[in-house]
């Protein structure tokens, strides 16, 4: 980048155009986009290195490039590297802009979690191109929609303004992650526009619902007479599952899974072939034995957030016997939200808000509650795309044309997500399967609390389909 006082029009202009990814400049008008183009200076620091620290006055203002950031209390930054959950800063926030506004010295330490790149705003140009009154309003947006919440009410105006200067807005687009697991943050949240989904990844063979509905479709007299693999079967879900193409995605881009080396696997957890190998096949859980291909599990929506609402994580502050220590993941439908350190409202709130955060924790069904859910909600999906097929198919089918299945699709996303109990219980005990399919080690992450589960792979599904009599002859 050329330095501010040799950039000519065309350089700003081309400037402008590479910021507008940022989320933080994008949102200026026009005329002071142009204006920041032509002052920005360019920054880049390693791994480790203090941007701004904590009672130190501050001349700048930064916008995040690329790289992150994490925000800390200690002068010297080194908490963010042995913190669980830091306050992180990404690629397109901005931030040292509390020192310059309320001249007073930097509230706060940032330090580089990465090789990061750096666009700073410095004190002399933040003031003459008014860059102030944009953040000034940003920290008045943040303080208003505070005092909008029940949870401040009792709070004076003075700490409210303090927190709303110790926080920032972030935006998610629909299916973003905003909490990868809601065990490891050390926030609230709240949501100020949007809505987000609370999702919780049930591990089924760990739930005695899943087995005792699996032997029950063993011993029905159905599945006994027709376990002939029904290809009609697989295709009785395709995109009638909300959400699972987002959930591929979540799965794809968590660290955790990455780390884990997320395999599409064909032999999934089946060791060799052969009636030989059959015990291979068998996996033992405490609720008894199971072919080894219907370890499965499933992501479930446990709760919806919207605007005004928040994601309490006063696990602390409730008794023992209460607390939920179950990982959930946070995920926006299009979301603004706000999250405010854990420690630093505790550290503010009176006794009021605290009991009002303590009522905030909601009480969410057992693993076992959503899987019965699950099932139930599966068997009316099946029910009612089979009602559709046998009342629409006959007469849609001479309108439409079924479009040709793309040539070689490494993984068909649809079906994968569909654990297809015909075919797998015939096919468990011979040939290991040929469907691809996503291994979701959930049951991996070893803490303490987790021992008790099961040392396999589950597979990741949306739907289980299983073979039925044929709609049309019951209604004969
Ligand atoms: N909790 C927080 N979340 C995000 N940003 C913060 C938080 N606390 C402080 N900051 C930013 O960190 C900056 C440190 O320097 P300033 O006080 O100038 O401005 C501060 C804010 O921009």
């Amino acid at each position: 980048m050329k330095r501010p006082e040799w950039r000519t029009e065309e350089d700003m202009k081309l400037l402008r155009s590479f910021l507008q990814v940022l989320p933080s400049y994008h949102h200026y008008s026009s005329h002071l986009q142009f204006l920041l183009a032509k002052v920005i200076r360019y920054e880049s620091f390693g791994r480790g290195r203090v941007v701004v620290r904590k009672g130190q006055p501050g001349n700048s203002f930064y916008f995040l490039y690329s790289g992150c950031v994490a925000v800390t209390m200690d002068e010297d930054g080194s908490s963010a590297f042995v913190d669980e959950a830091p306050v992180l800063l990404h690629s397109g926030s901005g931030f040292g802009e509390i020192a310059l506004l309320k001249g007073l010295d930097r509230n706060a330490t940032i330090v580089c979690m990465e090789e990061t790149e750096l666009l700073v705003v410095d004190r002399e140009d933040f003031f003459a191109n008014k860059l102030d009154v944009e953040l000034e309003k940003e920290c008045l947006y943040r303080y208003n929609f505070l005092k909008t919440l029940d949870l401040f009410s009792t709070w004076p105006d003075s700490l409210i303004e303090m927190i709303s200067e110790r926080c920032k807005v972030e935006k998610f687009h629909h299916g973003q992650v905003i909490i990868w697991d809601t065990k490891e943050t050390n926030s609230i949240t709240f949501v100020n526009k949007g809505s987000c989904e609370l999702l919780r990844l049930v591990d089924l063979t760990t739930c005695p619902s899943y087995h005792k509905w699996l032997s029950h479709q063993a011993d029905s007299p159905i599945s006994s007479q027709i376990p002939k693999p029904n290809p009609i079967n697989r295709k009785r879900f395709e995109g009638v599952m909300l959400n699972f193409h987002q959930l591929e995605k979540i799965v794809q881009k968590n660290a955790y899974f990455r780390q884990h080396q997320l395999r599409k696997d064909s032999s999934a957890g089946i060791a060799g072939g052969g009636r030989k190998d059959a015990k291979k096949h068998i996996i033992s859980t405490c609720y008894g034995e199971i072919p080894s291909q219907l370890s499965a599990a499933v992501y479930l929506r446990i709760n919806v957030l919207h605007a005004g609402d928040c994601l309490s994580v006063a696990q602390h502050l409730i008794p023992e016997h209460l607390k939920d220590n179950r990982s959930m993941v946070l995920v926006s439908n299009g979301a603004e939200v706000v999250r405010i350190e854990k420690e630093k409202f505790i550290n503010s709130a009176d006794y009021e808000s605290l009991s009002k955060l303590r009522t905030l924790e909601k009480e969410y069904p057992s693993d076992d509650q959503l899987c019965q859910i699950f099932l139930d909600e599966n068997r009316w999906k099946l029910f009612k795309t089979d009602l559709v097929n046998l009342i629409v198919d006959p007469y849609a089918k001479k309108f439409t044309r079924t479009p040709k299945p793309l040539a070689q699709e490494p993984l068909n996303l649809k079906s994968a997500g569909i654990l297809d109990l015909s075919t797998t219980c015939t096919s468990s005990l011979q040939e290991p399967s040929k469907m691809e399919f996503k291994i979701v080690p959930v049951c991996k992450k070893t803490r303490q609390a987790d021992t008790e589960l099961p040392h396999l792979q589950p597979r990741l599904i949306h739907s289980i389909s299983v073979h039925r009599p044929s709609l049309k002859v019951l209604l004969q």
